[in-house]
């Protein structure tokens, strides 16, 4: 009997082009059990042990007793990521207060080194719960990710990109999010899944005519924004984040 496998994926319209082919292919639908939901609950279900993989957050990384990246595929970008910013009505040395946006986990991260170690900027941090995208106000700011943060790219006049940022601060592209598991699946599953993540990309055309979406040139955020290659530079620029964020935590 072949094992079936939890699997988890981010709701995001960045996600789409990986889940065009898999959902399309019988053999890998047949050995998965799919979640969408948004990153967080992703990654609070690989912690837990509720699923078996994700594409989760990278910043959960260290809670796992044990983790394997796998395939060649993730959610990085290699610059200008657009769905990652601070916005705010102010610039950033009038920022006292930052909104943090409660389905993220890796950008959260991303946003404390990068205020910490590049910015040099020491606002209150707020957590959420719910939506907060109404209290972007005034010298409060807000971290939002995702389709979310393509709206309010119309709203906010001051925008941050935490891509851009973090490729100015280290020279390196920057993952958000791979396919990771907290036990080594079975490598002919794996041969499979990675295969059907890529057959979006050859067929693009078809993800944008099945995602329309006046808010934001989604051609433009599939092949220039989000980098969905996970290339050596990209593991590089992890690393390197990995070390950041423990430095954070006074490891
Ligand atoms: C680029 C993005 O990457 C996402 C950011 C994540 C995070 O901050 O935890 C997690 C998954 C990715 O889908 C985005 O959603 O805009």
């Amino acid at each position: 009997m072949e094992k079936i496998w939890k699997v988890g994926a981010v709701s995001y319209l960045n996600t789409k082009p990986l889940l065009y082919g898999i959902l399309r292919s019988p053999q890998v639908m047949r050995r998965l059990e799919l979640t969408i939901d948004y990153p967080s609950i992703i990654a609070q279900d690989l912690v837990t042990g509720d699923s078996d993989m994700g594409l989760v957050p990278v910043a959960i990384i260290p809670r796992l007793k044990e983790h394997h990246i796998n395939g060649g595929y993730c959610i990085g970008t290699e610059g200008e990521v657009a769905s990652v910013c601070l916005f705010s009505e102010v610039p950033m040395e009038d920022i006292q207060t930052v909104l943090l946006d409660y389905q993220s986990r890796t950008s959260v991260a991303l946003l404390k080194v990068l205020l910490r170690f590049h910015w040099k900027r020491t606002p209150t941090f707020v957590n959420t719960h719910e939506d907060y995208r109404s209290r972007i106000k005034g010298t409060t700011a807000g971290l939002v990710i995702g389709d979310r943060a393509l709206e309010q790219r119309k709203i906010s006049p001051y925008i941050y990109d935490l891509g851009a940022a973090w490729k100015a601060f280290t020279g390196l592209p920057f993952v958000f999010a791979a396919w990771i598991s907290n036990r080594p699946l079975d490598e002919a599953f794996i041969r499979i899944f990675d295969e059907a993540c890529g057959v979006g990309f050859r067929e693009l055309n078809s993800v944008l005519a099945e995602n329309p979406y006046p808010v934001y040139d989604l051609q433009t955020y599939y092949t220039r924004n989000i980098s969905y290659e996970l290339t050596p530079k990209k593991r590089e620029g992890l690393t390197l984040f990995l070390q950041y964020i423990n430095e954070l935590q006074g490891g």
